[in-house]
């Protein structure tokens, strides 16, 4: 669990940074947005725009991938998450679901969600219990389906179970890279839904996403990345007004009226 008590709610800082892989490939340069306590930040960005690599250097990840931080700092309250491991952060409170539902296939569903949270010291079986029926409330198909294989789960269902195995980790700061990818509408509703819900019960979100109508529609503040720099800020009603965010990102070939 993470230390602080969940009315202890910090806000997420990266401040300037700039992200390499490899020697030559600079995949962000000089990126700063704050997630405010229990707010919902939205980041759009084309294809390649350098929205994971975010994600990454906050949850610590970036150097799985063979990227590092170059310059600038990512803060979480007080813990200073650049550098750190995926450990440090998922105990500061911070817990990435990644791209692409990576759930484990060859494990049941109930296996997945216990493998959530590893890494977290001395949790009892009663709080692990508990934060199965949270995630179970939020998503009644897992509870029906607690010995499936989650390889044979529809798409939609591994989307629920990888967002729920993080939050086995009970995040205060839940990233979330592009859950909508590749999903139907309903699901896609039903999936908004539920972030909805996580941000109700008190959890921050920076959700990276393609479908910005989605984005918009649940942030309170918004980025688009751009060839890994920020090129527009601001609350997510006033970007989804502006015309290249209608043109590029909503689909919308005439622009703002
Ligand atoms: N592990 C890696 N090694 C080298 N380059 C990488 C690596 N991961 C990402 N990149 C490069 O960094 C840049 C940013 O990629 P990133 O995946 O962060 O973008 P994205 O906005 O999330 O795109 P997508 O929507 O396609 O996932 C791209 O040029 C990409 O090719």
């Amino acid at each position: 669990m993470p230390e602080a008590p969940p009315d202890d709610q910090p806000a997420l800082h990266v401040e300037h940074l700039d992200v390499t892989y490899g020697r030559a490939l600079s995949a962000l340069r000089d990126v700063s947005l704050t997630v405010p306590p229990a707010g919902i930040v939205a980041l759009l960005g084309a294809n390649g725009a350098g929205k994971t690599t975010l994600l990454r250097a906050v949850s610590g990840t970036l150097r799985l991938h063979r990227g590092a931080i170059t310059a600038g700092r990512v803060r979480y309250g007080d813990s200073v998450l650049d550098g750190r491991d995926p450990v440090a952060a998922v105990r500061a409170g911070v817990v990435q679901v990644p791209e692409g539902r990576r759930v484990f296939g060859g494990l049941t569903v109930d296996e997945n969600l216990r493998a959530g949270g590893l890494g977290l010291a001395r949790r009892r079986p009663a709080e692990v219990a508990e934060a199965r029926d949270r995630v179970f409330a939020l998503f009644p198909r897992l509870a029906e389906r607690t010995r499936q294989a989650a390889g044979l789960l529809s798409g939609g269902e591994q989307q629920m179970l990888a967002i729920g195995r993080a939050l086995m980790a009970h995040p205060r700061l839940l990233l979330l890279d592009e859950p909508s990818l590749g999903l139907a509408p309903l699901m896609v509703d039903r999936i908004a839904d539920v972030v909805r819900e996580i941000n109700t019960q008190g959890t921050a979100v920076l959700l990276v996403e393609q479908n910005a109508g989605m984005a918009l529609s649940l942030a309170g503040h918004a980025h688009v990345l751009d060839v890994g720099e920020i090129r527009l800020s601001g609350p997510a009603t006033e970007l989804a007004r502006t015309d290249a965010v209608r043109r590029l990102y909503l689909g919308d070939g005439q622009g703002a009226a």
